[in-house]
């Protein structure tokens, strides 16, 4: 499998070398030059599979055989078994037609344990066999740094920096970081905010020379394995209720917009998908831009959904790239100009768009509301960033009759103030967290200069 940058001017790329990098050098994301596709009958053939299986099945083509099916079935088989559920990642039935998938289940309660599990012994892989030494730097606003960390902190070969925003993660997000001491986990406190730290991410890749020569490696969804991991559940989701005999719905909280894109990457495979919700909270620039075309920053707003804290959603550049039927100088345009102010998506795109995506946007009251709504309904307690889903599953959804998929995206124990705001005691943490705070924790706090971060990283790496 070859991979291209969305901005067409950087180096085509092999699996291997697409997982051990970040952004493309011309400030694009790499994407698959052409989508593996799947029959209805292949699809028909996982309802009913384990997850892993499903996982090998889809996940097979984007590796093009670059690690061998063996290893490969191992690296999946092992990533999976550190889940707390049989099923790694449960359907449940909200009601007749609206199902919550539950993506909480992994090491560090959020999403991103099922793609960054799998990262990090998809990196120990490749770097012991190249016997090379790398360096990660990795930008949070609270699940990716903890997931990453976990996911990374047994590879050798790896020295992983993470940025989180000062104070505006919550307190179990930045325990499950900062008290992780093994000696290749350094957290980084930035006085600025998450925006601020996925732009020294992002300015550290575009310049290395301060690593002098050692790999710089992405745990943020720019790195295309975080996407083709996160795949894997919409196939399996999909395929429990019907699919491909029946069309299905996602909605997905959404950000920085890696776990969506990974949705729209299935449907390309062939998964029937009628409708895809955005959900935001109310830094809103997705929604914006969807319903008015004014795809422009807002100042970011601190919320009581804080790990969708984002006015730059780094894989909304991936969208894009699709939309402008893979135009690679007008997607560089787009994103230079929208750098520097506002910009207009143009008609087709913006239509072509229009045709899948739908998008809602909830503030913080309704967040509380929702998590007291969905709990008197269905009984279940909603994390501040599902709620956001939820809510925008009954207000966006194009119709009734297509089961509508919500993506519960993290557990509620992780987010005790939006929790008992909405009147409930707060919910447990699991047995293996029940010290988590009062342990020691370790982090430096900087501020939000590309030169102060740099100078840690090249200072701190083995
Ligand atoms: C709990 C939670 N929900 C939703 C999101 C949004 O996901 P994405 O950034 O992939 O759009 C994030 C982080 O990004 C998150 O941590
Ligand atoms: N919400 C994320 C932000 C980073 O997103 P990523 O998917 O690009 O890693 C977080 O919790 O850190």
């Amino acid at each position: 499998m070859r991979y291209i940058s969305t901005r067409g001017a950087a180096p085509v790329l092999n699996f291997e070398e697409v997982v051990l990098t970040g952004m493309a050098s011309d400030g694009g994301l790499y994407v698959p030059e052409q989508m593996p596709q799947f029959s209805a009958e292949q699809f028909a053939e996982m309802a009913g599979l384990p997850y892993a299986e499903i996982a090998f099945r889809v996940m097979k083509p984007f590796v093009g055989g670059e690690i061998d099916d063996t290893t490969f079935r191992r690296l999946i088989d092992e990533s999976y078994a550190t889940f707390k559920h049989d099923a790694v990642v449960p359907l449940k039935q909200l009601d007749s037609n609206h199902y919550l998938l539950e993506l909480f289940h992994g090491p560090t309660l959020a999403f991103k344990d099922v793609a960054l599990q799998l990262l990090g012994r998809i990196l120990d892989h490749f770097l012991e066999k190249r016997d090379e030494k790398a360096v990660i730097m990795g930008a949070t606003s609270g699940d990716t740094g903890s997931a990453a960390i976990e996911g990374c902190r047994h590879c050798d070969n790896l020295d992983i920096f993470i940025l989180h925003p000062h104070n505006r993660v919550s307190a179990v997000q930045r325990r499950q970081m900062t008290t992780v001491l093994d000696g290749n986990v350094h957290n980084i406190a930035i006085e600025g905010n998450f925006d601020d730290a996925q732009a020294m991410v992002k300015a550290s890749f575009a310049d290395q020379n301060f690593l002098e020569g050692t790999r710089l490696i992405a745990v943020n969804s720019i790195n295309w394995a975080r996407i083709m991991a996160q795949v894997v559940y919409y196939v399996a989701a999909a395929v429990a209720v019907g699919a491909p005999h029946r069309e299905v719905s996602f909605t997905v909280p959404s950000a920085n917009f890696g776990n969506l894109f990974a949705g729209y990457i299935a449907r390309r495979m062939g998964l029937p998908v009628k409708q895809f919700v955005i959900a935001t909270n109310a830094n809103d620039i997705l929604h914006r831009t969807l319903a008015d075309n004014d795809f422009s920053k807002h100042e970011l707003q601190a919320t009581l959904a804080p790990s969708m804290d984002i006015v730059v959603s780094s894989n909304f550049e991936r969208l894009l790239f699709e939309a402008y039927d893979r135009d690679g100088a007008a997607v560089a345009d787009l994103l230079v100009r929208f750098q520097q102010g506002a910009v207009e998506i143009d008609d087709a795109p913006l239509a072509a768009l229009r045709a899948l995506f739908s998008s809602y946007s909830v503030d913080d009251d309704t967040i509380i509301e929702v998590i007291q709504e969905a709990f008197e309904h269905t009984g279940e307690l909603l994390d501040p960033h599902t709620a956001t889903g939820y809510r925008a599953a009954q207000r966006a959804r194009a119709d009734a009759t297509t089961p509508m998929i919500t993506l519960a995206t993290a557990h509620p124990a992780k987010f005790e103030d939006a929790v008992v705001r909405a009147g409930f005691e707060g919910a447990p943490l699991p047995e293996t967290m029940h010290d988590l705070m009062t342990r020691e924790e370790r982090y430096d706090v900087l501020p939000a200069e590309l030169g102060a971060v740099q100078q840690y990283v090249a200072a701190n790496r083995h």
